[in-house]
């Protein structure tokens, strides 16, 4: 039995505060096996099911790495020719991957097929499979901050070239692009915020009552 007191409460809680979405890393590596913890408490993590659907490739491969940032920059041109006037001048000047500078690459795949957790859950809402790795992904996030590691989700890519480049299975659905590194600097507000493209809200916003 372990229990939290508020200490750790209040420690947990500037955790979550001082999370950050990172993309500007310093080249420094990362300690031996910190990717793999991070997985490790990522297994931790709630799934529908008990079914565990995280799929985890570490990309080293120079050629691998060099044809997602490519694809990256192509989106990212694409995404700004979806913007006109301020707000296409505004999304020119966000940094919005650290692609080129982070040590540590890691997609992060669903893998629909996998009978494991035997379906429980999932019959009336098979996108449970999607959410739980999301629900490891957050783990990991916060994982990785409590060690002074900063990790970026990037999402300004195109699943199926991500799934030829990394050579996949078919039936694994990709989630997530994460770069992953020690960041340059901590901050409590978010990047986009300090960029003034858009603010956190109050919970009150987002929530009803009935
Ligand atoms: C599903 C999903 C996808 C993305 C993101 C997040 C999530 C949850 N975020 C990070 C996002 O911009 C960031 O979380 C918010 O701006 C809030 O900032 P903090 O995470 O609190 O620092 C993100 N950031 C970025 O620079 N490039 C990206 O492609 C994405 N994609």
């Amino acid at each position: 039995m372990v229990e939290f007191d508020d200490a750790f409460r209040q420690h947990l809680r500037e955790l979550f505060v001082w999370r950050r979405d990172v993309r500007r890393f310093r080249s420094d590596s990362l300690p031996e096996g910190a990717i793999d913890r991070l997985i490790e408490t990522a297994c931790l993590s709630p799934s529908v099911g008990l079914s565990q659907p995280w799929r985890f490739v570490t990309v080293d491969d120079n050629a691998r790495r060099r044809a997602v940032i490519d694809d990256f920059k192509a989106c990212n041109a694409d995404a700004l020719n979806a913007y006109a006037g301020e707000r296409a001048a505004r999304y020119a000047t966000l940094k919005l991957s650290g692609l080129e500078q982070a040590p540590g690459h890691l997609a992060v795949f669903a893998d629909k097929a996998s009978d494991i957790g035997h379906g429980l859950g999932r019959a009336t809402m098979p996108e449970t499979t999607e959410y739980s790795v999301v629900a490891a992904i957050t783990a990991m996030w916060l994982a990785a901050r409590a060690e002074g590691i900063g990790l970026g989700w990037v999402s300004i890519l195109t699943p199926a070239r991500i799934h030829t480049i990394l050579d996949v299975p078919g039936t694994w659905k990709f989630i997530a692009y994460l770069c992953i590194g020690y960041p340059e600097v901590e901050c409590d507000q978010p990047e986009l915020e300090q960029a003034k493209w858009e603010q956190r809200r109050g919970a009150g916003e987002f929530t009803l009552r009935r």
